[in-house]
């Protein structure tokens, strides 16, 4: 059922990424079709998102506030089982990101001299949970404990109008707001609301941090407005990628490989093994088990597609070598030993180890973080965490005597950069200056 890349043969490390499965829509593609999108927000505010909830959700909002008594009878009409379950997952991840909180150190580098790192919680947050194919109350628990822990002061959220729901959106979405507390939220979805986060809409107020994760087009909104905004990481369409050699379970792996394929037509399930076998065994299961999946066409066309595929490796090391040249969002690793492999694992959102650690775990109530690098960000950025919501700054006081102490080292490397002014701003501090 996967298409086959065969790298047995081997490969030069230089030319790895760009042989492996890709998107066929990629971010800068995408970045052609949001532009627009975002500028029309950024000159026109809510016409502009009323004009795109029409055209892309297929309604028109009344408006885009939500109010609160939308919020409390959605919460007061949820399934108490789930509401159970939203509040495990509250519970979970509030405790996965307590431990991520920094704590204020302060050093004496000199005596009287001292550096403090401080930690300060980003004034006013945006956060944004889809809505297109599915909806997301479990990306509600994910951004906001995320932002609650941090102590953010001010947090807005936004996802898409629902047709179904009047122009709201969905109540599981609202309910879980509900729960969490979180009480200016908005009916705007797409690269649009990315736009009025970044530049203000009606009364939403421009936020200083967008996080959330979202389709092609609201990474690639991000991308855009990253320097107006800071952003979390770019939390695109769904990938997946397992590392199995001959002792994996091939209904485990082709499960999980179907998991993820779920979300969007364009998630990417990527198998990385050096077992023909298994391989075999994994596509047997995976066309069974795509038989029995509800959302039947989109699971086979993210399976099928040119995102997607199985990729034969001579090795273990081969295999290392292939995921962490793709650092997917996802990485589940089913090898022997399979903790000692992840260790070895440098590019991926988050790392599944071992049989009985399947990324829907992670996506509900593992406790970790579900909103992850996609596209090969994974290089350079992290899952979400407390820290996106974070500034760290120095705070540095010198006595009298300390700033004497460096004075004279200060000025002969001022003066060797030629910036004597520098120098200078030390020596009349100076007690042999005066
Ligand atoms: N990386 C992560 O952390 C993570 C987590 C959860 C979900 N996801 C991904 O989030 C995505 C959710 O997608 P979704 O569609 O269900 O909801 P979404 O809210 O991300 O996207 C829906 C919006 O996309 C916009 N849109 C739709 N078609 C468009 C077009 N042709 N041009 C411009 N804009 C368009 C519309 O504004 C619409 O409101 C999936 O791809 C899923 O895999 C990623
Ligand atoms: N797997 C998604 C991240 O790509 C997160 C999610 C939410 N609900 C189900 N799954
Ligand atoms: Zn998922």
């Amino acid at each position: 059922m996967l298409s086959r890349l065969d790298l047995r043969g081997g490969f030069t490390a230089d030319a790895l990424a760009d042989s492996l499965p890709r998107a066929a829509l990629d971010i800068d593609a995408a970045l052609t079709a949001v532009r627009p999108l975002v500028a029309d927000v950024r000159e026109r505010g809510v016409e502009a998102l009323l004009d795109q909830a029409e055209r892309f959700d297929g309604v028109r909002p009344e408006t885009i506030e939500v109010p609160a008594k939308a919020m409390t009878d959605a919460l007061d009409s949820l399934d108490r089982d789930l509401v159970d379950a939203i509040n495990l997952a509250i519970e979970h991840v509030r405790i996965g990101h307590e431990i991520q909180m920094p704590e204020e150190k302060s050093v004496e580098i000199v005596p009287g001299g001292r550096v403090t790192q401080r930690w300060i919680p980003m004034r006013r947050v945006g956060l944004y949970v889809p809505g297109g194919l599915a909806v997301y109350p479990s990306s509600v628990v994910m951004n906001a404990v995320c932002a609650q822990v941090a102590g953010v002061g001010s947090i807005a959220l936004t996802s898409p109008a629902q047709k179904e729901f009047g122009g709201l959106p969905h109540p599981t979405i609202l309910a879980a707001c509900a729960l969490l507390g979180i009480d200016e939220v908005y009916a705007a979805g797409g690269a649009g609301a990315i736009g009025m986060f970044a530049y203000g809409a009606g009364s939403c107020l421009p936020v200083d941090v967008i996080t959330g994760p979202g389709n092609i087009y609201v990474a690639a909104a991000k991308r855009l407005v990253l320097g107006t905004v800071g952003i979390d990481s770019e939390a695109g369409t769904t990938e997946i990628a397992i590392l199995a050699d001959a002792s994996a379970n091939p209904r485990f792996v082709a499960a999980d490989l179907l998991s993820q394929a779920e979300h969007d037509p364009a998630a990417a399930s990527v198998l990385v093994t050096d077992s023909v076998e298994l391989a075999d065994a994994v596509d047997r299961e995976l066309a069974a088990q795509a038989q029995a999946t509800t959302h039947a066409a989109r699971v086979r066309e993210a399976l099928t597609g040119p995102q997607s595929g199985t990729v034969l490796v001579a090795s273990l090391d081969d295999g290392l070598a292939v995921v962490n040249a793709y650092g997917a969002e996802h990485l589940e690793i089913h090898t022997e030993d399979a903790e000692r492999v992840a260790r070895r694992v440098d590019n991926a959102g988050a790392i599944f180890v071992g049989p009985y650690t399947p990324v829907p775990a992670g996506d509900y109530l593992a406790g970790s973080n579900h909103v992850l690098p996609t596209g090969g960000t994974s290089r350079y950025s992290s899952g979400l965490n407390v820290h996106a919501f974070l500034k760290s700054v120095q705070q540095v006081e010198y006595s009298k005597e300390a700033l004497e102490k460096i004075t004279t080292p200060l000025v002969t490397f001022a003066d060797a950069e030629d910036l004597p002014a520098h120098g200078h701003s030390l020596q009349v501090r100076s007690a042999s200056h005066q």
